[in-house]
């Protein structure tokens, strides 16, 4: 459950952007002040033809008839300028918290990431920003157009006969109590819809990231009853949101009628007692609306402002994460050199509390050397990669890349690092992007250059568009190996001096191995590289094997010391040779 946060989400997250476009937000006050003083002008027009012409005054009629133009064309351009300028205002706030939301999100810790849904960030990202216009567009100004219209009303009603604008605004309080307690009720509700709303989208999202799951198992009535629960109970909260939009807006009407009522039968009883003219009670019947309307305007108002708090809420806990990175690291064509190497002094790292993973790790790679993490699986080899990636702080102990401390400046060290994943993921756009990725304004050639000791460039120049072929997800499908090899190429354009190589654990046919096995040398070439190996063919010439077990290192060596050792290694090796000599392929050869 999200921690919920107070009051001051307005102040705190919402007024530094109405300030940062506060020109616009001027403007809209003049124009908010010109349409209240024209609404009275239209008043007092009322009250001075209708007078006129109970007396018969043609001539003034005549008059004011032209004056009744002029007030219904400086209405309109009041009205449009508050609509244009009120979306200019809206669009501009929404346009910048988005800008700064996914700035904030991408520099979020990993441990952010894994613990919340990419629907939910994803729902944040859109319906929540969405959400805030309420609460800093129309709603805001109508919070405060509509006081301001209800004393300035009150003030002109004052001016012609006290005692009856003084009835004439009792009922005005009732209304604001109604509005108090239906807008209480219809922000619980709104939170509510938005949090389902929340889970509809990760639900989507994993149905169609999973469909191949959801294919094989046969699962899509099942996917199907649970998005028909999910929006049935939406639904039901619409509902519900429909019943208090519609009780208030009742109760509100009512109320505002009842006023005029009242307003009419002692006004024509003081038309009566000579008290009053005619035309001014049109000024009182016209203006009792402009009274009490905000009252019970202001109660769905709140409601639409405490709406738009509560996804303005759901934002400020995102903008309050703090960050894990000051700002985003692109690799530069003078990547460092490393000249002493990765020390891990004393490590120790737990990803949650009750569950210690690596304990008291000590380990010095010298620069130039390759080192092999071998273990079981859960050892905590990828945990040793996360680690020295900055994607995780330690909790004791300290990672030191040539004698700095990883962690003080996450960014910078990040430098020294270029990763080739287990998996490679492919954004969407072309596949010379995809390897650009690899180093901020690489060049065309550079591109090429990386793909052709990837051995990437054969395969490309036979796909439809060469390196302009679409991929990810609505691009074209590429193989296990192809997609690694775009990895290795963009690692090469990275030329970072250290590499962490994941080893793909799919198997690929023996031609495609050998294409990556020589790519993989040509990138490790010259450089300090940490691979972890899941086949312990791979490993039988690097310059040391770390085998990990529990979270601590449990040997070290090479390939024949470890053998020699006949411990942990030794027997992983005869169990992966046993098995190795099983395999049909090698029974054929034997
Ligand atoms: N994000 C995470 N949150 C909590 N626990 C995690 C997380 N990632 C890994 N672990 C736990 O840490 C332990 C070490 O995992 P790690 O992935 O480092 O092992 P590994 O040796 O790389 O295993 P494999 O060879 O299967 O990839 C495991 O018990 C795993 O459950």
């Amino acid at each position: 459950m999200p921690k919920r946060v107070s009051k001051p989400v307005f102040v705190q997250l919402l007024l530094p952007y109405v300030g940062r476009f506060w020109f616009i937000y001027f403007c809209l006050a003049l124009v908010l002040l010109a349409g209240i003083a024209d609404g009275l002008l239209f008043t007092w027009f009322f009250q001075t033809i209708t007078n006129a012409a109970v007396s018969g005054d043609e001539s003034t009629v005549r008059t004011y008839f032209a004056l009744g133009s002029i007030l219904v064309i400086v209405m309109m351009t009041v009205q449009y300028m508050n609509m244009y300028l009120e979306s200019l205002a809206t669009s501009k706030v929404k346009t910048s918290l988005a800008n700064d939301l996914f700035a904030h999100l991408i520099k979020l810790p990993t441990r952010y990431y894994t613990s919340h849904h990419s629907g939910d960030l994803v729902a944040r990202m859109t319906q929540d920003v969405g959400q805030i216009g309420g609460a800093i567009g129309g709603n805001l100004l109508s919070l405060i157009r509509q006081p301001l219209w209800a004393a300035a009303s009150f003030a002109y009603l004052v001016t012609i006969h006290p005692p009856l604008a003084l009835i004439a605004l009792m009922l005005g309080p009732l209304t604001a109590v109604l509005a108090h307690s239906f807008g209480r009720l219809m922000r619980r509700n709104g939170r509510h819809i938005q949090e389902l709303t929340g889970k509809q989208t990760e639900y989507v999202n994993d149905s169609f990231a999973g469909h191949l799951v959801i294919r094989a198992f046969g699962l899509e009535s099942d996917r199907s009853r649970g998005f028909r629960r999910q929006n049935d109970r939406l639904r039901g909260l619409q509902l519900k949101e429909g019943r208090l939009k519609a009780g208030l807006q009742a109760g509100s009407t009512g109320i505002s009628i009842a006023a005029q009522i009242i307003v009419l039968g002692i006004g024509s009883l003081l038309i009566v007692r000579q008290e009053l003219s005619i035309g001014e009670l049109v000024a009182f019947i016209s203006l009792t609306q402009g009274l009490i309307g905000p009252f019970s305007s202001m109660a769905g108002t709140w409601a639409g402002f405490q709406r738009s708090l509560a996804a303005a809420e759901r934002i400020f806990q995102v903008m309050r994460e703090p960050a894990a990175i000051q700002a985003p690291s692109a690799a530069t064509d003078s990547a460092p050199a490393l000249t002493d190497g990765i020390r891990y002094e004393n490590v120790s790292f737990a990803y949650d509390t009750n569950r210690t993973i690596l304990k008291h790790f000590d380990l010095y790679i010298p620069a130039g050397k390759t080192v092999a993490f071998v273990g079981p699986s859960g050892a905590g080899k990828s945990t040793v990669f996360n680690l020295t990636l900055g994607l995780y702080e330690v909790n004791a102990g300290m990672i030191l890349i040539d004698g700095q401390r990883l962690g003080e400046s996450a960014d910078r060290k990040r430098n020294y690092l270029s990763l080739v994943p287990q998996e490679t993921f492919l954004f969407s756009g072309s596949i010379r992007s995809n390897i650009a990725l690899g180093r901020s304004g690489a060049t065309d050639e550079d591109i090429t250059q990386a793909a052709i000791a990837a051995e990437a460039h054969r395969f490309i120049m036979e796909l439809p568009q060469g390196y302009e072929t679409e991929v990810g997800e609505r691009g074209i499908r590429l193989s296990g190996g192809q997609k690694q090899k775009i990895s290795i190429a963009r690692a090469l354009l990275r030329n970072a001096p250290v590499l962490l190589l994941d080893e793909a654990t799919s198997a690929l046919d023996s031609e495609s191995e050998a294409s990556i096995q020589r790519a993989l040398r040509t990138l490790m070439q010259n450089r300090t590289t940490l691979v972890i190996a899941h086949r312990l063919s791979t490993v039988l010439d690097v310059d040391l094997i770390v085998v990990m077990d529990q979270g601590r290192i449990a040997e070290m060596g090479n390939h024949l010391q470890l053998l020699e050792q006949g411990g942990l290694y030794a027997s992983m090796f005869a169990i992966q040779y046993r098995e190795y000599m099983k395999a049909p392929a090698v029974q054929d050869l034997v």
